[in-house]
């Protein structure tokens, strides 16, 4: 009966949790040079500054840095493609290899799990010169190595929950047969063998019929943790629902890594485990999937790649997929890499297998991701069809608290600058915040930079535009709001005040790297304004900073949010686009220009109109208005008057009295 229900629904994926529940992170000078926090469970990691002194720089180290201090302290390394390889000191065996990351500089010993910070890994050969000894035994390490007890602890209840989840799963083939081929139907994988299943250690939890992905420790095959995937079905719609263990900011599991050989040359990596079942047991080649799909590629799993010549990127069948899988192939070394364009003869590799086409066939015909600087319209052709094809996905990331934004700005797209500007005390901040809170809560990674206000102050706002109430009056919910805001992809600078442009585009950098940043928020760029001596003249620094964030956007395809002052003008007059402090470069640089507009005499304390100025995705300009709730810190569009006006392009600076609907 459940099985005919569920047969009539139609399957549709949508992964609840899948790369969100990120905690907030804190990325700081001192951070980026002593490392973030761990990847693994059951690493262990160096405690910091115990040998080095701290200065506070923010420069983080250079490969040719990494490879000059190797050279001279004649360390012998082989350069791989996303590592450097050197023998570890913490084994006598000096075939082992300890990996360092070439653009992070941490480093991970795969046989030993320690990891840490390029400081730590000098701090280690400090160590050994003055023991004297060939290795650092855990032993003498251990006076350097932490262990939190909190984490411990929570180390422990995971753990407790692992194993009753685990042991209380069964396998394929002890399960009537009946059931198994209801539960791999429910999940799209009728011709998934038992056979593959067991290879990859995939069980069974009756209870939520749900499938388990195991974790396993690389090192000795001991559990580290699962995934549990099951199937909800609700108004004839599958959705299917990850549950991780333990948390998705500790579960970097390479789900695959245990079956393959140490000599396996070529890999695919795809974004789901059901696909690397399908690769796997169509072709026999070696697959692994990543933890959280196409949200992001955690670093730390760069070294369990390096023995590859050949990796093949097939991460789905949408626009996303294709352009994760561009980036990720970064991460990963270009040359190395191909990846498997989605469309109609090329679906996500489960959907291909299920079809019955030949995955070999695909794979062979995957493409190579390297490209040169001067390319033809042969090579843009597919990349034009695809844009066309798939226009939604195009326009980017849809708000769900604006859609008057939508209407005009279609979405929020990676790679593009938005100047954002205001009258001084509009509530730039406060709108900007919920602007940026709203794309985070539907998995867009988001690095904050607030220079003005503290972190605190921010994420205090953040919290009351997410619970949508006063916290103060029911302090009795905020464990629970804030257990839930922690869950969001959300991380912060810490730099405030004054702040040099170069240390923030290298954090910025960093955490692109590091979290698959897509969208950093600038509040705001005066704070750089003073620290560039280069410049005699002000508006030749602010077109120099506008400048360089233009082309981090670009380069990292992230959209960057840059918060700019206006001029001073007539209390009563609207601003324009030419009211934003400085030259006209940081109009000409922007993708978007959005005013907050603040209609004082007009439509009274609290009202605001939205104004978006120059839009060069499809140049559609307008304006909307904004009504302001002083609890809840939210903005909402006013209910009474018609929603957006599309301003024409000759007088779009001025703000309608009536805003009605009206194509221009
Ligand atoms: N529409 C509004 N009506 C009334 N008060 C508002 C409105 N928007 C924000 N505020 C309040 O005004 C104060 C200043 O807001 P905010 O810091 O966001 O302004 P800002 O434009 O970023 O300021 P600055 O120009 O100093 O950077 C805050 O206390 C905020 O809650």
């Amino acid at each position: 009966m459940w099985l005919n229900t569920m047969m009539r629904c139609v399957f549709h994926r949508v992964i609840a949790g899948r790369g969100q529940p990120l905690l907030p992170r804190v990325l700081t000078p001192a951070r980026l040079k002593h490392g973030f926090a761990s990847a693994g469970v059951s690493r262990r990691h160096f405690k910091k500054d115990l040998l080095s002194i701290l200065d506070g720089s923010v420069t983080p180290v250079t490969v040719t840095e990494i490879r000059q201090y190797l050279r001279e302290n004649m360390i012998s390394f082989h350069d791989g493609y996303s590592c450097l390889h050197v023998p570890s000191p913490f084994t006598p065996n000096k075939d082992n290899l300890l990996f360092i990351d070439k653009t992070t500089g941490r480093f991970l010993c795969k046989d030993t799990l320690l990891e840490g910070t390029w400081e730590d890994f000098k701090d280690s050969m400090d160590l050994l010169t003055k023991e004297g000894s060939s290795f650092l035994s855990p032993e003498t390490l251990s006076s350097y190595l932490q262990d939190s007890d909190s984490e411990d602890g929570e180390r422990q209840l995971n753990h407790m929950e692992i194993s009753r989840i685990w042991n209380k799963a069964v396998w394929f083939h002890d399960l009537e047969e009946e059931d198994a081929q209801l539960i791999k139907a429910m999940f799209n994988i009728s011709k998934i063998t038992n056979t593959t299943l067991n290879k990859f250690g995939v069980k069974c939890f009756q209870p939520t019929k749900s499938l388990v992905f195991p974790w396993y420790n690389p090192r000795d095959l001991t559990m580290k943790g699962l995934k549990l995937l099951s199937a909800m079905c609700q108004a004839d719609v599958v959705n299917y629902i990850e549950t991780v263990y333990p948390g998705p900011s500790h579960y970097h599991n390479l789900f695959g890594i245990t079956v393959m050989g140490k000599k396996d040359t070529e890999v695919v990596i795809t974004s789901q485990e059901v696909d690397s079942l399908a690769v796997h047991q169509a072709t026999g080649i070696t697959t692994v999937s990543l933890p959280r799909g196409i949200n992001c590629f955690p670093p730390v799993l760069l070294p369990y790649l390096e023995q590859f010549k050949r990796i093949t990127l097939w991460l789905g069948d949408d626009l996303r997929a294709w352009e994760a899988s561009k980036l990720f192939s970064r991460k990963l070394s270009i040359k190395r890499c191909s990846l498997i364009r989605p469309g109609d003869t090329q679906p996500s590799p489960l959907k291909a297998f299920s079809l019955g086409l030949n995955l070999n066939k695909l794979i062979k015909a995957s493409l190579p991701a390297s490209h040169k600087s001067i390319i033809s319209f042969r090579q843009l052709r597919s990349d034009v069809f695809s844009q066309l094809e798939n226009t939604e996905q195009v326009a980017g990331v849809k708000w769900a608290r604006f859609p008057e934004l939508n209407k005009l700005l279609k979405g929020h797209r990676k790679g593009e600058l938005t100047i954002f500007t205001g009258p001084t005390g509009s509530g730039k901040t406060t709108f900007i915040s919920e602007y940026a809170l709203d794309l985070c809560m539907q998995g867009v990674n988001t690095l904050w930079g607030s220079f003005e206000l503290g972190n605190v102050r921010l994420a205090k706002v953040m919290l009351t535009q997410f619970s949508l109430q006063r916290l103060e009056e029911s302090l009795d919910q905020y464990d629970e709001w804030a257990d839930r805001f922690e869950e969001l992809p959300l991380y912060f600078m810490t730099f405030h005040g004054e702040q040099n442009i170069k240390s923030v585009i290298d954090t910025m950098k960093h955490a692109v790297y590091m979290y698959d940043i897509n969208h950093v928020i600038i509040d705001n760029l005066q704070f750089m304004m003073g620290q560039e001596h280069l410049f005699s003249d002000k508006f030749a620094v602010q077109d120099y900073i506008v400048g360089a964030f233009r082309k981090f956007a670009t380069e990292n395809d992230c959209h960057v949010t840059l918060v700019i002052h206006p001029r001073k003008e007539d209390d009563d007059k609207e601003l324009q686009t030419s009211s934003i402090f400085g030259s006209a470069k940081a109009s000409q640089e922007a993708d978007n220009v959005l005013i907050l507009q603040d209609r004082k005499l007009v439509s009274g304390p609290g009202k605001r109109h939205l104004q978006l100025s120059k839009n060069r995705f499809d140049g559609d300009v307008g304006v909307f208005a904004l009504e302001f709730n002083k609890s809840t810190l939210t903005f909402t569009s006013s209910k009474s008057k018609a929603k957006v006006k599309k301003v024409a392009k000759e007088n779009e600076d001025a703000v309608p009295d009536q805003a009605p609907a009206k194509k221009k």
